[in-house]
């Protein structure tokens, strides 16, 4: 397929060749006209704990926060999930400039910036490493950014970035609740999918929420101060870290409102 050639070629993304099936790769454009109204699917259900946060981390891709994960106290259950599913991280992806960053688009539209709120499914897998190779191991929350009002929430965590400039720099991070970056609207798409950084395994529900969060530009600055790079080595601003689509392939992009 072309998207295994474009994926070897993209710098970011020197994958192997083939990757596992490949037939449900991820991100993809929403053609929001070819969704499909489900009115089976049930309103998702989120609580998180904030206590369970644990820190943030710049892993040379994006700055993940962690969650601690031993126990139920983060989890997300309902909307297209047949199992309860617990928060291990959340991270972002972003352009060099506003005109593109994310990694799904609508309508072939990109925003500044995505957030994906990782989650696991300890009901049927004993570990996070083992549902991640699963085809229902893993649930993603997809949440696109667009510029705008000031993000109050965003803020603590854009205030913590210039710690974690450099590729494996670590801070303690104690509570955030992540509720806050999602916007109260229920409506969102789901469809199935895979990791879109390596290992790309296709184990992921992928749940894409339709209304957009607002943030404002220096809160986007912030992420592009990011470095790819660890300390010392040569810079390299972490920018333009989103995959290029892929293809649609035999599926349909469901959606929980008409
Ligand atoms: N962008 S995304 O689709 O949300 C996405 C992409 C890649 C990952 N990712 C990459 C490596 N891992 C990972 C971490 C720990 C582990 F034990 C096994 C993994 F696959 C992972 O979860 C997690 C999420
Ligand atoms: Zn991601």
């Amino acid at each position: 397929c072309s998207y295994r050639l474009r994926d070897a070629l993209h710098p970011l993304w020197q994958s192997p060749l083939t990757i596992p099936g490949g037939t449900r790769q991820s991100p993809i454009n929403i053609q929001w006209r070819d969704s499909v109204y489900d009115p089976f699917l049930k309103p998702l259900k989120i609580s998180y704990d904030p206590t369970t946060c644990l820190h943030i981390w710049n892993n040379g891709y994006s700055f993940l926060v962690e969650f601690d994960d031993s126990t139920d106290r983060s989890v997300i259950v309902g909307g297209p999930l047949e199992n309860q599913y617990r928060l291990k991280q959340f991270h972002f992806h972003w352009g060099a400039i506003n005109e593109w960053g994310s990694e799904h688009t609508v309508d072939s539209k990109f925003y500044p910036a995505e957030l994906h709120l990782v989650h696991w499914n300890a009901v049927v897998y004993p570990t996070f490493e083992e549902a991640v190779m699963e085809g229902n191991g893993l649930a993603v929350i997809g949440v696109f950014l667009k510029l705008g009002a000031h993000h109050e929430g965003l803020q603590t965590l854009v205030d913590a970035l210039p710690a974690v400039k450099h590729k494996d720099a670590v801070i303690e991070f104690d509570v955030f609740d992540p509720s806050c970056l999602i916007p109260s609207c229920p409506d969102y798409w789901t469809y199935a999918g895979s990791l879109t950084t390596p290992p790309l395994t296709e184990s992921v529900t992928w749940i894409i929420k339709k209304k957009p969060i607002e943030v404002d530009e220096n809160q986007l600055e912030a992420f592009r101060m990011l470095l790819f790079t660890s300390d010392g080595e040569e810079e390299k601003r972490m920018v333009d870290n989103f995959r290029p689509l892929q293809p649609l392939m035999n599926r349909t992009v469901r959606s929980s409102f008409q």
